[in-house]
């Protein structure tokens, strides 16, 4: 059974469609990548799987049940994290006080998992008193990250962790998910439009375009840029 199943997704901002037709399926364990240019509707497909948008035609199912009808707090407690686009941690807070703040609605609130989380983040270690907003972009993704984490989400949704960060510490992340997902049993959906960083990490990869996800990009073509952009009728 798939984990997540994602069929004829419809969803619209008032009377304007955002995402017309989208079908993909994630099984456990896997990292999915989907690739698109900006206002394709990346986000808001994380956020429509999330429970924030709401959709208007089709259905998504989490380890077979549909999620139809559940608010975003019911969809966290079932397993979904979502890691959003600008980080949103909150600025006056420390990283540790950050951390804290995604156990509070972990599904198994007693565990002290900040430690175990934080042996993936060397870097946030060294920062724990820190402010959130003093943190660099690159620190912040990390910390929004290892927050996500620390609610033990069975499948994590990233929304465009390279966004405005640094090339040094994109590596960084990607290294940091290759070691999660090598570790601990995650699935991970994650959305972009850095080639480089999604080929790196994905499994598999769709491309979404104005709205409509239906393909996945042919294995063997994602280790060459220009074929990829010209499946995705990217090249001029
Ligand atoms: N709150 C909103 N109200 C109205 N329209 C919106 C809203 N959010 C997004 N849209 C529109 O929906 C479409 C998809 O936007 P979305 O943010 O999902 O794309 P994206 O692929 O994530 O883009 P980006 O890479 O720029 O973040 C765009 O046309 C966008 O203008």
């Amino acid at each position: 059974m798939s984990l997540l199943e994602v069929k004829g997704l419809k969803a619209a901002y008032g009377l304007v469609p955002a995402l017309h037709q989208v079908d993909f399926n994630v099984q456990p364990g896997e990292v999915v990548g989907i690739l698109g240019h900006n206002g394709m509707g990346k986000t808001t497909l994380l956020r429509a799987i999330m429970g924030f948008v709401k959709v208007t035609g089709g259905e998504i199912t989490f380890e077979g049940d549909n999620l139809k009808g559940l608010a975003v707090n019911a969809r966290a407690r079932k397993g979904l994290g979502l890691v959003p686009q600008g980080r949103m941690i909150f600025p006056t807070l420390s990283v540790r006080e950050n951390l804290e703040s995604g156990i509070a609605t972990s599904r198994e609130p007693s565990e002290p998992i900040v430690e175990e989380i934080l042996e993936l983040f060397p870097r946030l270690t060294r920062l724990l008193d820190r402010a959130g907003g003093a943190l660099s972009g690159g620190e912040q993704q990390l910390l929004a990250l290892a927050r996500c984490l620390c609610r033990r989400p069975k499948l994590m949704l990233l929304d465009e962790p390279t966004e405005g960060i640094q090339p040094s510490i994109i590596d960084e992340i990607s290294d940091t998910l290759k070691t999660l997902t090598a570790k601990q049993d995650i699935t991970i959906v994650l959305v972009e439009q850095n080639l480089d960083f999604i080929t790196g990490l994905s499994d598999r990869v769709y491309a979404i375009s104005n709205g409509v996800l239906d393909r996945q990009i042919p294995r063997e073509q994602l280790t060459d840029s220009k074929a990829v952009s010209e499946f995705m009728g990217f090249a001029a």
